[in-house]
């Protein structure tokens, strides 16, 4: 019989805001942001260019602090924390992806991932490998990222943000490089880490994409526009975009 699987990576903002700059120069990036994502939900959210979507990607998953309202990630209150313990939180409950892979050139497909485990002293580096089969490229592992195509690389950064078994996997913009046979596929990775029990919210201007999710958060001029539930997630072989 199978485990059950544990849902984690609850999300809880209150009146969160995020200016960049000062005086005339000031962006306010997030003005007075609600949010409640549930463990293990997967979260979709669209929105215009500068609404805001990376700025709350990026204050969830502890890369940036927040100006003013209250943030807990993981059943963790972040809304004070100072950088080096959010650097810790990160490391214990953050995997990120990114639009454009983010790997170490000098550094094989093993090895992208090794590392996150050596400088997070998380997980286990035996499990690079597993996940590197994971994710399809078992007989990839000893290439450099300029010999893997953008697809490829995308799934190093996949089992790179999953080495550490994080309980919110976040990513921007994750299949916005990448043609839609080749983003399909990271979606299906998307979609399966989720089924896994942790929480995935991915950024993205595709709107196809959101038939995927449990629910979608709408961004507009840094404000959640709207947020609508979904009963029944389409599965990514079913999703056009
Ligand atoms: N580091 C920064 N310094 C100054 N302004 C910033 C910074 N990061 C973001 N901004 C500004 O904050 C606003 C929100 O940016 P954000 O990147 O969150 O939007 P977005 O919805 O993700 O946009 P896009 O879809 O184009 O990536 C924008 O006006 C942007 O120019």
């Amino acid at each position: 019989m199978r485990a059950p699987v544990r849902r984690r990576g609850s999300v809880r903002l209150r009146g969160v805001d995020k200016t960049y700059g000062t005086a005339e120069a000031a962006v306010h990036a997030l003005r007075g942001v609600d949010l409640d994502i549930e463990p293990g939900e997967l979260v979709v959210v669209l929105g215009p260019s500068g609404s805001g979507k990376t700025t709350l990607l990026n204050l969830i998953g502890g890369i940036e602090a927040a100006d003013a309202g209250r943030l807990a990630v993981a059943e963790q209150d972040i809304s004070h924390s100072k950088p080096a313990s959010l650097t810790a939180f990160r490391r214990e409950h953050i995997g990120f992806v990114f639009q454009f892979f983010n790997l170490v050139p000098t550094l094989t497909a093993r090895e992208n991932v090794e590392v996150i485990v050596e400088l997070t002293g998380r997980g286990d580096r035996a499990r690079a490998t597993e996940l590197l089969e994971a994710v399809g490229l078992g007989d990839r592992t000893d290439h450099f990222p300029a010999q893997m195509s953008g697809g490829q690389q995308q799934r190093v950064a996949i089992a790179r943000a999953l080495v550490t078994d994080p309980d919110l996997l976040l990513a921007d913009e994750p299949t916005g490089a990448l043609d839609t046979a080749t983003g399909r596929r990271i979606l299906e990775l998307m979609q399966r880490s989720n089924r896994e029990g942790r929480t995935v919210l991915m950024v993205t201007h595709n709107a196809g994409i959101a038939a995927l999710a449990h629910r979608v958060v709408r961004m507009r001029d840094g404000r959640v526009e709207s947020v609508e539930r979904q009963a029944t997630p389409a599965d990514v072989s079913a999703v056009e975009w």
